[in-house]
């Protein structure tokens, strides 16, 4: 007689047989630091709305957020300054184009950003919060994710010089958004907020706690706390189907069907709403944290995008 695995099996399972999916990929090489990373790791962390929580693979290794960022200072832009302030300066579309594609700001007029999930978009984002320096701005998203998560996380100094060292593309694209009226504070000051918060440290149940809450509209279940408006992170969550996974948020959406953001570093934040996960261990949603830091040329984390669509799968997850 065949047993069944438990869930916990499954995912540690699934955890080993997608592993070696990252030969596929290399870790991001346009940032120094992140090159150094072991490209075999992968890590994946699950909590539900009750605080139980599946973990397996790499779960202690640390990483940096990079553009799952962008999904939090987008929400904190939006509490800060309102959301039509915001939408007047970065829009909702999908590109279509890589994540630090400049020619939209050029080709399309006036040369609003498509969206925050861009770099063009997400610097814009973090020009407009409000604080009178880059530091009071930085210190209250991790302000923001230790409400969340529960313990306070800090910048990788390491990570954060490297980019800011290299960071060409980003500083023209912030230049070309000064230029078109696009930046609420001068470049460096935008620079220094925008490649400080993707250097923010983070392990895999961190991610999966931020991926509840945005799952839960804002509602943090476990401190029973509404810790920001559900507008908001319903707002969120649609820019994380139509852009999240950058230029392949099309085939994400279409094969696996979650809200989701990723980052270079090989970072995956999943939020799967309560209707999204009925037949799954967590019927009334959960926060999935993915790392696995080889990418493909995308961007995206090879094994770890494996793994989503496996468990997805298995478990019929999906908001369609
Ligand atoms: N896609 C990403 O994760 C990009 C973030 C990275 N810090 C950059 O600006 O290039």
């Amino acid at each position: 007689m065949s047993t069944q695995p438990s869930h916990d099996q499954l995912v540690a399972q699934s955890v080993t047989q997608f592993r070696s999916a990252a030969k596929e990929g290399r870790c991001a090489n346009y940032i120094p630091a992140l090159a150094k990373k072991d490209p075999n790791q992968l890590a994946i962390a699950i909590i539900g709305t009750e605080g139980h929580e599946i973990k397996a693979g790499d779960t202690t290794e640390l990483f940096t957020l990079q553009s799952v960022s962008k999904v939090i200072t987008f929400i904190l832009a939006c509490m800060d300054r309102g959301l039509p302030y915001v939408l007047e300066r970065v829009d909702v579309e999908p590109t279509g184009d890589t994540f630090n594609s400049i020619i939209r700001l050029e080709s399309h007029q006036p040369g609003k950003p498509f969206n925050p999930m861009i770099n063009a978009g997400a610097i814009t984002v973090s020009s407009m919060m409000i604080g009178h320096s880059p530091q009071e701005k930085i210190d209250k998203i991790l302000q923001f994710l230790e409400q969340i998560i529960g313990k306070q996380l800090s910048v990788n100094e390491e990570v954060f010089q490297s980019e800011w060292q290299t960071a060409n593309r980003n500083r023209a694209l912030a230049y070309y958004l000064m230029d078109s009226g696009f930046l609420d504070c001068p470049v460096e000051a935008a620079l220094e907020v925008y490649l400080k918060q993707c250097a923010i440290e983070v392990n895999v149940s961190d991610l999966a706690m931020i991926g509840l809450v945005i799952a839960n509209d804002g509602y943090h279940p476990l401190l029973k706390k509404q810790l920001f408006p559900k507008q908001v992170a319903k707002l969120a969550k649609a820019l994380m189907v139509t852009c999240g996974m950058y230029n392949a948020s099309g085939k994400f959406a279409a094969f696996i069907g979650l809200p989701a953001k990723s980052g270079v570093s090989g970072a995956i934040l999943t939020a799967v709403p309560g209707h999204a996960g009925l037949d799954s261990p967590f019927p009334a949603g959960c926060g999935i944290g993915i790392y696995g830091p080889a990418i493909d040329p995308i961007g995206n984390s090879v094994a770890g995008v494996q793994l989503l669509k496996h468990l997805a799968t298995e478990w019929d997850m999906t908001i369609f």
